[in-house]
């Protein structure tokens, strides 16, 4: 039968980027889903406010909800220091599969955790499994209507403390009002949306950045 989708992504990847290179795996796939195929990666310019708000945060635990591929995984990974990780959770094994391939061929094995489940299932595991006592970076890119449930078992969970950034993406197209709608009102997490467009379109999308301000 045909190759998957991901199937194709992690072709390119092994035919034009060098193993070891994160960058050229970020480009090598930007290049295939702008030319080729679209695919709902982050995207290069939703990447860049991606990496910016990385590097200010300069998170020591990080938490990537949907891994897809890898491609947002790699471009946290690569701006982390030494000692620092981030915990990718997948529900697709076929997905994982792939992501854990782009993953090696980019050099940062050591940097993450990819783990195959449900974000619902695993957060309440999150201490108890990995020993992380709070996150500083949380990045939402899986479902969309599960960014507001997971984020309030977050909380509940004691995952999410003061100064921890949540960083959202699609929060226009697809969109995820119900998850907006909280984060904007609510006086315990301090917003900003950065407008960017869908990846490799001319679409309106954005990211919200929301810091927890404590209890
Ligand atoms: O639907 C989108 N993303 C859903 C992503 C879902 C990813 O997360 C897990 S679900 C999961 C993972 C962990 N825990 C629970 C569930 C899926 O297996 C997939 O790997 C999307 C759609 C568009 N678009 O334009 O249509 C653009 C985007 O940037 C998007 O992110
Ligand atoms: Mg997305």
């Amino acid at each position: 039968t045909r190759t998957s989708r991901p199937q194709r992504i992690l072709k390119a990847v092994q035919r034009k980027a060098t193993v070891g290179d994160p960058q050229s795996v970020i480009t090598a796939i930007d290049h295939f889903c702008r030319h080729r195929e679209w695919a709902m990666n982050v995207g290069d310019e939703k990447g860049s406010i991606l990496d910016s708000v990385v590097s200010e945060v300069s998170p020591v635990t990080v938490l990537e909800l949907g891994t897809y591929c890898g491609y947002s995984t790699v471009r946290i990974a690569r701006l982390l220091p030494p000692g620092a990780c981030v915990i990718t959770l997948e529900f697709n094994p076929d997905y994982a599969a792939i992501a854990r391939q782009v993953i090696k061929w980019s050099g940062l094995e050591d940097k993450v955790q990819l783990v195959e489940g449900a974000s619902g299932d695993w957060i309440p595991w999150m201490k108890e499994h990995f020993g992380v006592q709070a996150f500083d970076l949380v990045f939402l890119d899986h479902w969309k209507e599960r960014y507001l449930p997971d984020t309030k078992l977050l909380e509940e969970c004691g995952l999410i403390q003061k100064g921890t950034v949540l960083l959202a993406d699609n929060v226009i197209c697809p969109g995820t009002p119900d998850y907006l709608e909280y984060v904007r009102n609510s006086p315990r997490y301090n917003s900003h949306y950065y407008r960017s467009h869908l990846e490799y379109t001319k679409a309106e999308d954005g990211l919200e950045k929301s810091v927890f301000l404590g209890y």
